[in-house]
């Protein structure tokens, strides 16, 4: 039986930092996948939904977009999340991926607690948090673009829990995010970006896994995962060049690569996944996707990672005559040294 899940990734960052932009971006790139969205604002009231639904996407219609105004979304998640997800997952054609674009005031943590609801857990993964910065705010030592804004959203409405101040509630923001995206780089110099990176490295314990870009452009197999070939088939076996240029690509992405790894069984998939994550971080990974065989089970163990957050689960048996093997996607910057990466990965099933 097929258990496959749908993966999730939930967007957070604040007001006019360029999520909206970025998921519109998205929605035209999405390597032909069908893309559910659930976008929680209520302070804008539906502006954002009313510019996705406008962009005429394919693989997402009008019904695909739901919007949730009846407030914050991490406080109100039992009441509106939670039954929007089951209805969504109750529909006779599911999506092959769910996005969630939170209020720029949100909290993910509670959020992403929510998937662990019973019907929802065995459903859907969260595949990562992606939070987006507004560097330029950022460089020019704002949290937003408009930071009084967000801060008289926040004073004002009555329907949040929680009264984190703004610097709090950025922390939270960027402490939660599996991937940053350092929006609007368009808008600063050199010395600006590296300002926003020491900004948003202070600001988290652990290596934060960071990309840049303008207008919200990252592939949406970056993003998402999306139409990274883990499976055998031909046309899902996309190169990295030919994930550049899907049609509707806005541009090449040459800042990105992507590589297979392919290995024997895994006899350790616990002992080999805590070393995957030292793997990931040391050389900067952004995602990795694929399954692994792991010796003696009937079933693959399909893996998904997005930065440091690493889930995994038993999709499906091998099929009668299949061959099975541990196949892994690495996605990295350019600079990403295939061969170390490689041969790290390679080692952990040497014994
Ligand atoms: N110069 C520049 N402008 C950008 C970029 N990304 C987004 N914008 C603009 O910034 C504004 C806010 O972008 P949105 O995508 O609406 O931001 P958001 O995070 O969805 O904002 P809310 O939905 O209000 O929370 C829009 O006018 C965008 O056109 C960028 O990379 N560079």
């Amino acid at each position: 039986m097929n258990q496959q899940k749908i993966p999730a990734t939930v967007i957070t960052g604040f007001l006019g930092a360029g999520k909206t932009t970025m998921i519109r971006n998205l929605l035209t790139n999405a390597a032909g996948k069908k893309i559910a969205l659930i976008i929680n604002e209520f302070g804008d009231l539906g502006v954002d939904g009313e510019v996705l639904k406008g962009c005429g996407a394919e693989n997402c219609s009008e019904d695909d977009i739901i919007e949730l105004t009846n407030g914050c979304i991490c406080c109100t998640a039992a009441d509106d999340f939670i039954p929007t997800m089951t209805k969504l997952l109750e529909r006779e054609q599911r999506p092959d991926h769910i996005v969630i674009e939170t209020s720029g005031l949100a909290l993910p943590q509670p959020l992403v607690a929510a998937f662990n609801w019973p019907d929802i857990r065995t459903q859907v993964t969260v595949d990562g948090v992606i939070t987006v910065v507004d560097s330029a705010a950022v460089a020019a030592g704002r949290f937003a673009d408009d930071h009084d804004a967000v801060e008289a959203a926040r004073v004002e409405d009555n329907s949040l829990d929680h009264e984190s101040p703004i610097e709090e509630l950025f922390e939270d923001q960027l402490t939660c995010a599996d991937l940053i995206v350092l929006n609007k780089t368009d808008l600063i110099d050199g010395d600006g970006l590296g300002r926003v990176k020491n900004e948003v490295a202070s600001r988290i314990a652990r290596k934060p896994v960071m990309i840049e870009a303008r207008n919200g452009e990252v592939p949406a197999g970056v993003l998402l995962g999306l139409g990274i070939g883990t499976e055998d088939d031909i046309a899902n076996r996309k190169s990295h060049h030919e994930l550049e240029h899907e049609e509707g690509a806005p541009h090449d992405h040459d800042e990105f690569d992507s590589f297979v790894v392919e290995l024997g069984a895994v006899s350790d998939p616990t002992g080999f996944i805590e070393k995957l994550k030292g793997i990931i971080a040391e050389h900067d990974v952004l995602r990795l996707k694929g399954f692994i065989d792991v010796s003696g089970k009937p079933m693959r163990l399909q893996l998904q990672a997005v930065g440091s957050r690493i889930d995994q689960y038993f999709d499906r048996a091998w099929a009668a005559g299949e061959a099975r093997r541990t196949r892994l996607v690495v996605i990295g910057l350019r600079e990403i040294n295939q061969d170390a990466v490689r041969k790290a990965i390679e080692a952990l099933v040497q014994g």
